[in-house]
């Protein structure tokens, strides 16, 4: 049964590592100063059935003691070769592709073959092939979902199976699984309703976990929820792989889903449990009927709301100020679905945190969606809208007719409508106010509500650019303007890796504020300076650690951490042990 919904609005608690605190104190350490755990397989496998299984796969990496022991001499080429030079054979077949979609199907078939390969290459190469897993080149592998599968990965749980979820999450092989992603396909990216083709989704946001944040690549857990689809062109391809009938709804839905929940965490007691594009309302109807139960998040409600928390909060620095300035910013949001909403009322919370009341927190904003401003006179907006609404100004209004009026310092684009920051808008806004926060966060890159070079010509230059897609910098007036990812891939891994190791049994809405506050202390001011507010996306795993701390300490402080540092490590030295890296393991043979 469904809970009674309000709004997502709650107290803040004093939880909250103090403001300014966070850069002075932070050492920030370089990913080849993590720490490495060998890791050790037991398996009762041998022979073919090593080289098939791409969690156990060395390929021509074996020893020749290996050989022996694994059945498999004369089965792989005699000469052993290290992962290295693996990596270099495959780098160099790999940059022999130039279209995007070859290589995400390229990395993709890695994945499935050798997992440790395919992690290196990501991690070694993260900036240039993160927008190949992930956004934007995912968005069309999940489009041609149907048409380029060739191997499964993951689980479905569909309308087929009602009534039998327990069974099917008996199937899974393994039995330790720290981080579930799961989806229904039903808002993929900007892209809508992609069904089952939704997968390539969680798949993707697991790389990033693992490459990203150190989880153990075994542990994790990619997830459709196959309720159905309702986009035409998938209900009559015949090459599609979901159900083929209209989405479930209403109390059908949510039945469903809660039997996938219980299944699932009957199966996997401990796992964290990341909720992706669901469409609204689900979206925040399932975040706050589970919040409390169990161990999960949304991600595009609450990891979107603490890196562009993070994004804003690094600007007020970047002009100089302190993270108390938020107070005095105004903020233009277009789009007010599950991810406007939840970043919005991330930024509140944090408003609030800084001594505001949330009345004149929520008093900072104008938010759109595609009928205008939520406004007087509008009563067709949820819970969740209305605390946005702005009872003073008639609703549907456009951003063009109330711009002089907001005087908006930060732009937030979630509306999934390219081109919305136009240059009347982008113009005026940094007619007045230094650097703006010009934050176009609608994915993949052709939903975009504005280029980089839009955003960097019609403002000069004054201005902060953060973007759900990566762009590259900027070349103007003979300087080079940063850009920045503004992305939720930055902030999950280490909100992950903090949860995993410190065996939360909730994921309070704390979390996101710790998250957004350690990230947005990273910037130094000689980056800042030049437009950047983050460290380079190569640095994921630095930040994720960070990150991960003081999310683990937060669990401990808020007791709902049920899983501490050994003796004799602090949580710094636990997170790093805790951290996987791309290695091979030691396989040892035992009839289980
Ligand atoms: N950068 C990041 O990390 C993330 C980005 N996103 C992106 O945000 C976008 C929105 O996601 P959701 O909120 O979940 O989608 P949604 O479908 O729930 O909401 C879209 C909203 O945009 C509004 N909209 C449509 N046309 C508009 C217009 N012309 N002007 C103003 N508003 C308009 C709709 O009315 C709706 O309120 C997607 O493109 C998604 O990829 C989402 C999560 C994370
Ligand atoms: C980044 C992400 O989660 C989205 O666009 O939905
Ligand atoms: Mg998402």
């Amino acid at each position: 049964m469904l809970a009674p919904i309000q709004t997502i609005a709650r107290p803040v608690s004093s939880i909250l590592p103090a403001a300014g605190t966070l850069a002075a104190k932070r050492t920030f350490f370089a990913p080849s100063e993590v720490y490495n755990k060998k890791q050790v397989i037991i398996t009762k496998k041998t022979g073919l059935d090593i080289l098939n299984d791409p969690k156990l796969i060395k390929g021509s990496a074996f020893t020749a003691d290996e050989k022996d022991r694994l059945g498999i001499r004369g089965l792989v080429p005699p000469r052993p070769q290290s992962l290295e030079a693996q990596y270099k054979r495959c780098k160099t077949n790999l940059d022999k592709i130039s279209d995007p979609l070859e290589k995400f199907i390229f990395l993709n078939h890695l994945q499935n073959r050798n997992e440790t390969l395919y992690y290196k290459m990501i991690i070694e190469n993260f900036v240039e092939l993160a927008p190949i897993i992930y956004t934007p080149v995912v968005g069309e592998a999940c489009q041609k979902f149907h048409k380029i599968f060739t191997q499964t990965r993951g689980m479905y749980f569909s309308t087929a199976d009602r009534g039998q979820m327990s069974a099917v999450a008996a199937n899974w092989p393994y039995d330790d699984v720290d981080v579930i992603v799961v989806t229904d396909g039903s808002r993929i990216l900007g892209l809508g309703d992609l069904g089952a083709g939704g997968m390539q989704i969680p798949i993707g946001k697991l790389t990033l976990y693992v490459c990203g944040g150190g989880i153990n690549p075994r542990n994790v857990l990619p997830i459709v929820l196959d309720v159905g689809t309702n986009n035409k062109e998938l209900l009559n391809d015949p090459l599609y792989l979901g159900m083929q009938h209209p989405r479930l709804q209403g109390e059908e839905f949510h039945a469903f889903v809660d039997e996938w929940v219980s299944a699932i965490t009957d199966r996997f007691p401990k796992a964290v449990i990341q909720f992706e594009d669901f469409m609204m309302p689900n979206a925040l109807d399932l975040l706050l009927k589970y919040k409390d139960q169990i161990c999960m998040f949304n991600d595009d409600i609450q990891s979107t709301g603490a890196i562009t928390l993070a994004s804003v909060l690094a600007t007020m620095r970047a002009r100089g100020g302190s993270f108390a300035d938020i107070k005095k910013e105004t903020f233009l949001c277009l789009g007010a679905g599950s991810s406007g909403v939840g970043v919005c009322e991330t930024i509140v919370d944090c408003i609030v945190a800084e001594g505001a009341t949330r009345e004149e927190a929520y008093a900072q904003f104008y938010m759109f969606d595609h009928k205008g401003l939520l406004g007087k006179g509008r009563d067709d907006l949820l819970p969740s809208q209305q605390v946005f609404m702005r009872k003073e100004i008639e609703g549907g209004k456009t951003p063009a007719e109330l711009l002089k009026k907001i005087k908006p310092t930060c732009l937030l684009g979630l509306s999934t409508c390219p081109k919305l920051f136009n240059k009347e808008m982008l113009s005026f806004v940094a007619s007045y106010c230094e650097k703006p926060g010009i934050f176009p966060l609608s994915n993949p890159t052709s939903r975009s509500e504005c280029t980089a070079e839009e955003a960097v010509e019609f403002t000069d230059g004054n201005l902060i650019f953060a973007s759900g897609s990566p762009f590259d910098p900027v070349e103007w007036k003979g300087k080079t303007i940063q850009t920045n990812q503004c992305n939720n891939s930055y902030s999950f891994p280490g909100i992950g890796l903090g949860l995993v190791s410190s065996r939360a049994t909730r994921v309070p809405f704390e979390t996101f504020q710790v998250c957004a506050r350690v990230i947005a202390s990273l910037g130094t001011p000689e980056m800042l300076a030049t437009g950047k507010i983050f460290p380079d996306l190569d640095n994921l795993r630095a930040v994720s650690l960070e990150v991960g701390i003081e999310v683990a300490k937060m669990a401990e402080r808020m007791n709902i951490a049920t899983q501490f540092p050994p003796k004799g490590m602090d949580w710094r030295e636990w997170l790093k042990h805790n951290m996987w890296q791309p290695e091979y393991p030691h396989i040892v043979v035992k009839n289980l």
